[in-house]
């Protein structure tokens, strides 16, 4: 690739991606809930954000290091759980761990993979966590559960806001079917079987989601998950303080401020806007991470000021899966973990314990 169309920001890769894959796989990766009004508002909160910059202070060496419940990571900036990597790139999960590895940077892997758990470890160089949706039937989650401790995986982020799939118009409208050999290789068949059947009319993505997540789920469940596991528990979907505090409450280890990148419910507040509240509530008992619409290092300096311990980047990622392979994964990485230092430098904060609430605009 040339100098010149190099891509020196996240948002250059969305316009290389477009060209690699069809219309309706954009759609569904790109698209949002409803009007998608909470799609745009994850990233338009952050054009708000005004940063403080402070000088003079000695910013020779920025350290961008971080750990999270004893695993160190070089960078702040993991890849948030996404379904079927396949839809972008022929080796999948595969291609993404690998890239993320390169960057020793930590990979959320989703429930819905689209290579097997098991392949996803043998390929990763950096920690992988396994996101679970609560399906109804609890024996295949004990399996999922069981695999995924024996294959490494570290920890589990259970997703929560997504009790009925989004009305998610584009795909609605392109009748959205998964590709010819781009499967949950991880989930029973029996499991994606039913949901089919169950609902014809419906995106395909919609049809298993309805049949399969547990509608009737509450806070006494997670006991349930509690008991299967010694691995941290973090709970993914959390916009409130009142649900910040049941989790402390509930025993579990960590949550990720997140409305699944304006996918499930519109309206819902951008993520940036909730993270203070959700931060008081647990008053630094767990970690509290944060995703949606994180396209710059400002913007990962803006969720760390305000009290995230570590951000997750979703659609940028795939855009470079698309463009590139594992090493568009890579490059994502390293160019917004580049921007966080020169973000760094410019504030200021020589290393991440440095970057307080004072850092930005009330
Ligand atoms: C194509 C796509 C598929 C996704 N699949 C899942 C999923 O299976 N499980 C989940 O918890 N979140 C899923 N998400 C939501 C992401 O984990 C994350 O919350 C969101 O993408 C962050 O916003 P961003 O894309 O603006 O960075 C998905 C997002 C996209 C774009
Ligand atoms: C298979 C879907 C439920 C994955 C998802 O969470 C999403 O598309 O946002």
């Amino acid at each position: 690739m040339g100098t010149q169309n190099a891509p020196l920001r996240l948002t250059d890769y969305r316009d290389l991606a477009a060209g690699h894959v069809t219309r309706p796989v954009w759609d569904f990766v790109d698209g949002g809930s409803g009007d998608e009004r909470t799609l745009a508002a994850n990233t338009a909160a952050y054009d708000h954000r005004r940063l403080r910059p402070r000088i003079l202070t000695d910013v020779d060496k920025i350290d961008t290091r971080t750990a999270l419940f004893g695993t160190p990571l070089a960078t702040p900036i993991g890849l948030a759980p996404v379904a079927y990597h396949r839809l972008l790139h022929p080796e999948g999960e595969v291609a993404t761990v690998r890239g993320a590895g390169a960057a020793a940077a930590l990979t959320v892997v989703g429930i819905f993979a689209s290579r097997t758990l098991e392949d996803i470890a043998r390929a990763a160089g950096g920690p992988l966590w396994l996101q679970l949706y609560w399906l109804r039937r609890r024996a295949v989650l004990e399996q999922l559960i069981d695999r995924a401790e024996a294959a490494g995986y570290e920890a589990f982020v259970v997703t929560l806001d997504a009790k009925r799939i989004g009305q998610r118009l584009r795909d609605m409208r392109n009748g959205f079917t998964l590709p010819e050999g781009v499967a949950a290789v991880n989930v029973d068949p029996a499991v994606m079987a039913e949901a089919h059947q169950a609902h014809e009319a419906d995106s395909a993505i919609a049809a298993h989601a309805e049949t399969s997540f547990d509608r009737a789920l509450t806070w006494d469940d997670l006991a349930w998950l509690r008991a299967r596991t010694s691995k941290p528990i973090l709970l993914k979907g959390v916009l409130t303080a009142e649900d910040a505090r049941l989790a402390a409450e509930h025993g579990v280890d960590g949550i990720v401020v997140s409305n699944h990148g304006g996918r499930q419910l519109d309206n819902a507040v951008p993520t940036i806007d909730a993270l203070e509240e959700c931060v008081q509530a647990v008053a630094g008992t767990m970690p509290v991470l944060i995703d949606g619409g994180i396209r710059r290092g400002t913007d990962v300096f803006t969720a760390l000021a305000l009290g995230a311990s570590a951000v997750l980047i979703g659609r940028p990622f795939l855009w470079g899966l698309a463009a590139g392979g594992a090493e568009g994964v890579t490059d994502v990485l390293r160019l917004a973990t580049s921007e966080l230092e020169h973000t760094m430098t410019l504030m200021g904060t020589p290393t991440l314990a440095d970057i307080d609430r004072t850092a930005v605009r009330p």
